[in-house]
């Protein structure tokens, strides 16, 4: 690993490790996806093992972080009704207001109806996934059925042009859920609240990496420091 990409992941830990501090005894925490969420989950078995929490029960935003939750001592229970007290979880772009795109890592739908149930959506990453507008770095994940996927894609691209479905090597990538991803470009202007409507409103789409008015906090870990910002 190269110098650059060791300190990042050094930055990616710092910032989980703030939001870890923010888990108390006897909670229910939705454990995020990704390379930055796998900190978080890493050091709450830590606290666990060490007597530091109890009592914590983890709903997990993917097969991975499940295995991951459990190989560290987490318990694990599947998503329910109830409320979470808290999430903790990356993301791939996050806006001045806390806006975020997720899903590069193909866990947006479970992170989605886990982290709407979180009392507190507390967001970790590098400072890189600063951005001033969505889209300005990062596609935008939808997933969208398996069945009439071309047609859905067509649907997409007449007001989304310019993206591509999501592959792995020759195969077309299939998230937990069995389902495909679209990954779109975003446009340099838009509303956020209007687009993900008309993208929910196409058929064949499932949901998209769109995270609007949903974490309370972030937690961005830069060269200088991890700075705290609130929505
Ligand atoms: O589907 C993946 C999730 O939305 C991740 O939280 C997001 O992609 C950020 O992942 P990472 O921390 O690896 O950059």
């Amino acid at each position: 690993m190269s110098d650059q990409a060791q300190n990042l992941e050094a930055l990616k830990k710092e910032a989980a490790l703030k939001a870890v501090a923010l888990v108390q005894s006897g909670q229910r925490v939705g454990l995020g996806t990704g390379s930055t969420a796998k900190y978080a989950i890493e050091e709450l078995g830590r606290k666990l093992r060490d007597g530091e929490l109890s009592g914590i029960v983890g709903v997990a935003t993917s097969n991975a972080s499940a295995d991951l939750a459990r190989e560290v001592g987490i318990p694990v229970e599947d998503l329910d009704p109830r409320p979470l007290d808290i999430a903790i979880d990356g993301a791939d772009e996050i806006a001045p207001n806390l806006d975020l795109i997720k899903g590069l890592g193909g866990a947006l739908l479970r992170e989605k109806l886990t982290e709407v149930q979180a009392r507190r959506l507390i967001i970790i990453a590098d400072h890189t996934k600063i951005v001033s507008r969505l889209g300005e770095k990062a596609p935008l994940p939808i997933e969208i059925a398996q069945f009439g996927f071309l047609s859905t894609v067509e649907r997409l691209r007449e007001f989304l042009p310019g993206g591509r479905l999501r592959m792995t090597g020759a195969s077309n990538y299939v998230t937990d859920n069995g389902n495909f991803i679209y990954d779109a470009q975003l446009p340099a202007d838009f509303a956020p609240a209007e687009l993900e409507r008309r993208i929910k409103g196409t058929l064949g789409v499932v949901d998209t990496g769109l995270f609007l008015c949903m974490a309370e906090r972030a937690f961005v870990a830069a060269p200088d420091g991890v700075q705290e910002l609130v929505r």
